[in-house]
Order: structure tokens, then C-alpha cells, then sequence
């Protein structure tokens, strides 16, 4: 900028907080119009239509839904579904974290609230600019790319849009790390035995995606290598969650859970440093059965580690990588 330019007045600036989206009720038919919109969904079943809408309507959402809803029954609060409660937090936490001139909101990809209403609430607020903020540290075309899409896709409908930025990945940030890092120390410090091992899960995909050119594995694995480096401890890297017939990315996490005891690891913590909030994956499927596994292996001590969630380091962090990005757009009064 020439050094005598006047001051640009900044116009209000919108950060939309995304993340994947849940069932409104923990019973059958709220989750199987969640599945069907998220599994319909090309960008996470790379399967073509016409062999994937038949097993997905005629097997899929006739099974499923009762199973899941279990699943989400066991760990529902009187705040809703766990993701949506703690990225509800995550948004109140940042709110007014960057000045007057930045207004916070959330949305998820599938389900309420929807990306499309809130940058159009956003946009009816004033903010002229936005940025679209999946909470992905790594990279997936089936998590990031689709809730860009989604967000472009509302774009689309606008005569009038607002200049839009997207949240990069953030798999390798220091500030990332170092959140995970402290966050990981501090769970590990209040537990009543000291484990033989740290395991890291992160959540699985199709082998395929990954031989198709998707960054999603190579990103996870940094994210650990990081990691480990930052706790000066080795931590053994698993994939959890298999959907599906196909090959999914290997170790499996349940594998490993039932398999560790017999080498004599009896006592595990588990880290799932891919979820920046609490879930039904990480609270029901590695809390509550990986826990089942792992003790039914022969395994003595288990403890599954809180995500980042609205902690004043996971808080911290958000801030610093969302104010990287709208230093572009901040201008100094
Ligand atoms: C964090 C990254 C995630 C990737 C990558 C991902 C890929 C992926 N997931 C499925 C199928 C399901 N995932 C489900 C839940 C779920 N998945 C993620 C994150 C990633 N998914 C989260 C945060 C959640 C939790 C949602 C919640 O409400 O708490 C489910 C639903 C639950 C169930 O029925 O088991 C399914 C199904 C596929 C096919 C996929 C492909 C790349
Ligand atoms: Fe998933
Ligand atoms: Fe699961």
C-alpha cells in the first residue's frame, strides 16, 4: 500500500464456523434423514449413482439408523447432539475475540443450521466479507471440500455475493500442535495410571481416495509425527470408523485396541487429534466400545482424551489461525 493512502474504512467481516453436522434427535428418524443427506452426499461415497442410491435406500437407511441412534442415545446431552453443542460453544467462545467488526456464527454441511442460512444471515447483517471456516485440520475432499462446495454452491444463488475466503487446512500449524500438545499433557497428568502406550486415532477413509490423490492420509500422518515430536513420546497412528465393504486406511483402531494387549500393552490412552469437537465417534465408538475392546483383550487401564473443543487452548488456537486469515482484510483505523 503507497505509504500516504488513506485508510480504507473495513466493512463488517462474517466467520462462519463449519463442521460435519448430526441428527436434531437421537432416534431412528432423525438419523436416517441425517445419513441420507450426508451419504448422498458424492463427495464422501465416491461410489457411481446408479450402483449407490439402490444400497444406499434399499440396505443402508432400512439398518443403520436404529444402530446409530444407539449410539448417539448413549452420549446425547440436554444441550443436543455433542458436536453441535461444542461447536455451538466454539462460536460464543471466539465471538467478539477479533473487534466489533467481526461477527461469529457456525454451520454444519448436513442437517441444521445449514451453511446456506447463515451467510445469508451473515450477508443480511452486513458483512461483506466472509470466511468459511471448516474445523478440519486435515484436509478431506469428503469433509473440507464439501462444506466449500456447499458454501459456494449458496454463492451461486446471489446476485449480490460476498467476497468469500476459505480456512486452509491446518494439519502442520504450530499453533495446532502445540493446542494438541498441551491439551494432551494436561489429560495425561490427570489420569490415575501412566499408560504404555499413547495411541493417536484419526477418523478413516476409503483406501481408494487415497490412491486417488486425496492429501487426508498424508496430513495425518504429519499431524502425529508433529505431535509426537512435541511430547517427546511415540504414539501409534490408527484409523477408526470403516463405513462399508471397501478397503478402508489401515491399522484399523479396533484392530489394534483388541491386538495390544496380547504384546503386552495393557494400558492405553487414546488421542483423536482429526475431531476438533466431541462426537459420536470419539465419545461412543472409542470411549465407550473401544474401551469395551480393549478390556475384553486383556487390557488393564483405558482412557479416551478430550478433542480441543471450546478449551482455552483449542480457543486460543482457532483465534490465531482465523486471525491470520482476516489480517488481509483488517485494515489499521
Ligand atoms: C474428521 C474427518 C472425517 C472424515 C475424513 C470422514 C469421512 C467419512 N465418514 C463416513 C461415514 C460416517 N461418518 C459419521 C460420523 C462422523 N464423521 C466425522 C468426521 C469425518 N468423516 C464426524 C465428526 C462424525 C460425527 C458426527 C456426529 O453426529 O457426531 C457417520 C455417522 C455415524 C454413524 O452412523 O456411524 C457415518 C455414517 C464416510 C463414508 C466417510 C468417507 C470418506
Ligand atoms: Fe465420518
Ligand atoms: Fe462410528
Amino acid at each position: 500500500m503507497p505509504e500516504n493512502h488513506p485508510p480504507i474504512p473495513t466493512p463488517k467481516i462474517g466467520v462462519l464456523l463449519v463442521n460435519l453436522g448430526t441428527p436434531d434427535a437421537a432416534e431412528a428418524g432423525a438419523v436416517r434423514r441425517y445419513l441420507a443427506e450426508f451419504l448422498s452426499d458424492p463427495r464422501v461415497v465416491e461410489i457411481p449413482r446408479i450402483a449407490w442410491m439402490p444400497i444406499l435406500h434399499g440396505i443402508i437407511l432400512r439398518t443403520r439408523p436404529s444402530k446409530s441412534a444407539h449410539a448417539y442415545a448413549q452420549v446425547w446431552t440436554a444441550e443436543g447432539s455433542p458436536l453441535a453443542a461444542i461447536t455451538r460453544r466454539q462460536a460464543v467462545a471466539l465471538n467478539g475475540a477479533f473487534g466489533p467488526g467481526v461477527v461469529l456464527d457456525y454451520a454444519m454441511r448436513y442437517g441444521r443450521p445449514a451453511i446456506a442460512d447463515r451467510l445469508a444471515a451473515l450477508k443480511a447483517q452486513g458483512c461483506e466479507r466472509i470466511l468459511v471456516a471448516p474445523l478440519y485440520p486435515q484436509y478431506c475432499a469428503a469433509t473440507t471440500a464439501t462444506a466449500n462446495d456447499a458454501a459456494f454452491a449458496a454463492l451461486a444463488t446471489m446476485r449480490w455475493q460476498p467476497a468469500l475466503r476459505t480456512l486452509p487446512p491446518y494439519y502442520d500449524d504450530p499453533a495446532y500442535i502445540a493446542a494438541l500438545a498441551t491439551s494432551v499433557r494436561e489429560s495425561l497428568a490427570a489420569l490415575d495410571f501412566e499408560p504404555d502406550a499413547v495411541m493417536a486415532s484419526f477418523h478413516g477413509m476409503p483406501q481408494r481416495t487415497l490412491e486417488l490423490g486425496d492429501p487426508y492420509h498424508c496430513h495425518c500422518r504429519k499431524t502425529a509425527r508433529l505431535l509426537s515430536d512435541a511430547l517427546g513420546r511415540e504414539l501409534l497412528v490408527c484409523f477408526q470408523s470403516r463405513f462399508g465393504r471397501a478397503k478402508w486406511l489401515e491399522p484399523a483402531t479396533d484392530t489394534m485396541l483388541a491386538a495390544l494387549p496380547g504384546k503386552g500393552v495393557k494400558r492405553i490412552a487414546l488421542v483423536a487429534p482429526g475431531f476438533s469437537a466431541d462426537c459420536v465417534e470419539t465419545l461412543e465408538e472409542l470411549s465407550i466400545r473401544g474401551r469395551e475392546t480393549f478390556l475384553a483383550a486383556g487390557g488393564t487401564h483405558f482412557a479416551a482424551l478430550p478433542c480441543l473443543n471450546d478449551s482455552a487452548a483449542g480457543i486460543a488456537m482457532l483465534e490465531t489461525i482465523i486471525m491470520r486469515e482476516l489480517e488481509g482484510w483488517m485494515r489499521l483505523p
